[in-house]
C-alpha cells in the first residue's frame, strides 16, 4: 500500500495559527434568558502546539472547544469576541464571520473536532467505510474521486493509528470495540490533514490501557502530522503526558495559562494549584491526594470579585471586591506566557503536589 501523503509544511511559523480575543460563548436558556458560559477566553495558539483546557465540570471546557469551531448546539452563540485562525492558504480569517459553505469547509479541512464517547459520533446503520466516504466527498475541495481510491486512502488513515482496515472498513461501530471507535474516530478527523485538532475528553471512555495506547498514537501521529491540538480533559495525568501548554477554566474563564511545567510545578493561581493537589500524581511524589471541598458558583450567580474567592485559602477582602484579570507574570513568545487571574499571584508559592513532570 502506498504510503500516507506526506503532510504539507506548517504555516508559517511567524504567527500564531489560532487567536482567541475576548470570546464570550452564551446559551440561551428560556425564552428572554441567556447563560454566559465562557467569558472573556483569549489566547494564541501557536503552529505544532498542544494545550489541555483543565477545569472541574461546568467550568465550559467543552463550550469553549466547540465554540471555537461553531459547533455549539443551536442555543449556543459565540457572542463577542473573534476567532482569529490562519488558513493553509496563509490567509487570516475570524471563524465568527465564515458563511454557512465556508464554514463547511473550514471544518474538517482546517480543523476538526473528536468529540467524548465515539459511539455517539458515528451514525450506527452506515458500515466505518460509509463515514470514511462521506467525510471525504463532502468537505474535499477536490473533483469527485472515485470510491476505491477514498477507500484506499482511508485504509491508510486506519493503519496510521494501527488499526487493520480489512477488519474496520466493513463493520459497523457497534462491531468495534470502545477503543478501536476512539481511533477510527481519530483517523477519521485527520482525513484532510486539518490543522488543528480539538480533542473533547478523547480517552474518558476508555480502560487504562486503551487510554494508554491512545495517547500514544496521539503523540505519535502529531510528531508525524504537525496539527496542533486544543484538548479537554478531566484527566491532569493526560492533560501533563500531552500538553505542552495548560489553561485553567474556573467557572467560564481561563484563570491560569502557561507551559505545562509552569502549571504543575510553579502554579499561581489557587485553584490550579487545589485541582492538582486533588488528584494523585501520576508518578514519584506519594502526597496524599487534598478534595477541594464544595464546588464552582452557578454561572448566573457568580460572585462580584473573584469566582474562586469562597473556596479559597488565600482569599482576602479585596477578593470579595475585585474581580482579577489574567494578568502576565512571567512573558514568554508564541503564547506561552505564565498567566494568573489572581490578585495575590505575586505573593508566596503555591503548593504544587501534583509529581507530573
Ligand atoms: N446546551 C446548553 N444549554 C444551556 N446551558 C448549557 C448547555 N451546555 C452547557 N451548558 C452550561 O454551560 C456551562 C459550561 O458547560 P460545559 O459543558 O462547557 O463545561 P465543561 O467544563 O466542559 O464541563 P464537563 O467537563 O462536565 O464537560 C455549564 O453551566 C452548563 O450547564
Amino acid at each position: 500500500m502506498s504510503p500516507v501523503t506526506p503532510t504539507p509544511p506548517a504555516p508559517a511559523a511567524d504567527g500564531p495559527l489560532l487567536s482567541v480575543r475576548g470570546v464570550d460563548v452564551g446559551y440561551r436558556t428560556g425564552r428572554r434568558t441567556r447563560l454566559t458560559a465562557v467569558h472573556d477566553a483569549s489566547f494564541d495558539l501557536y503552529p505544532g502546539q498542544s494545550m489541555a483546557l483543565v477545569g472541574e465540570s461546568g467550568c465550559g471546557k467543552t463550550t469553549l472547544g466547540l465554540g471555537l469551531l461553531r459547533l455549539l448546539p443551536r442555543t449556543g452563540t459565540v457572542s463577542a469576541g473573534q476567532i482569529l485562525f490562519r488558513r493553509k492558504s496563509g490567509d487570516q480569517v475570524d471563524v465568527r464571520t465564515l458563511a454557512k459553505e465556508d464554514l463547511r469547509r473550514f471544518r474538517w479541512n482546517e480543523a476538526a473536532m473528536v468529540f467524548q464517547g465515539a459511539m455517539n459520533a458515528f451514525n450506527p446503520v452506515l458500515r466505518m467505510e460509509e463515514h470514511f466516504l462521506d467525510t471525504f466527498r463532502a468537505h474535499e475541495r477536490r473533483t469527485r474521486r472515485p470510491r476505491a481510491e477514498i477507500l484506499e486512502e482511508s485504509a491508510e488513515l486506519l493503519e496510521m493509528v494501527r488499526l487493520d482496515p480489512a477488519r474496520v472498513l466493513p463493520s459497523h461501530p457497534h462491531e468495534l470495540s470502545g477503543g478501536m471507535r476512539q481511533r477510527a474516530l481519530i483517523a477519521l478527523a485527520l482525513a484532510l490533514r486539518p490543522q488543528l485538532l480539538i480533542l473533547d475528553e478523547p480517552t474518558t471512555a476508555l480502560d487504562v490501557l486503551t487510554q494508554r495506547s491512545v495517547v500514544e498514537q496521539l503523540t505519535e501521529l502529531r510528531e508525524r502530522l504537525r496539527f496542533s491540538m486544543v484538548f479537554i480533559t478531566h484527566d491532569l495525568g493526560l492533560a501533563a503526558e500531552l500538553a505542552d501548554r495548560v489553561g485553567t477554566m474556573y467557572a467560564g474563564r481561563l484563570i491560569e495559562t502557561g507551559t505545562t511545567r509552569d502549571l504543575f510545578h510553579r502554579a499561581r493561581h489557587p485553584y490550579t494549584s487545589a485541582l492538582i493537589g486533588s488528584v494523585p500524581p501520576v508518578a514519584g511524589d506519594r502526597h496524599v491526594p487534598e478534595p477541594l471541598p464544595g464546588g464552582p458558583p452557578g454561572l448566573n450567580a457568580l460572585p462580584p470579585g473573584c469566582s474562586f474567592e469562597p473556596r479559597c485559602p488565600r482569599a482576602t477582602e479585596e477578593c470579595t471586591a475585585t474581580r482579577p484579570e489574567l494578568r502576565v507574570l512571567h512573558p514568554r513568545d508564541e503564547g506561552l506566557s505564565h498567566a494568573a487571574a489572581c490578585l495575590h499571584a505575586d505573593g508566596a508559592e503555591l503548593p504544587t503536589r501534583g509529581g507530573h513532570p
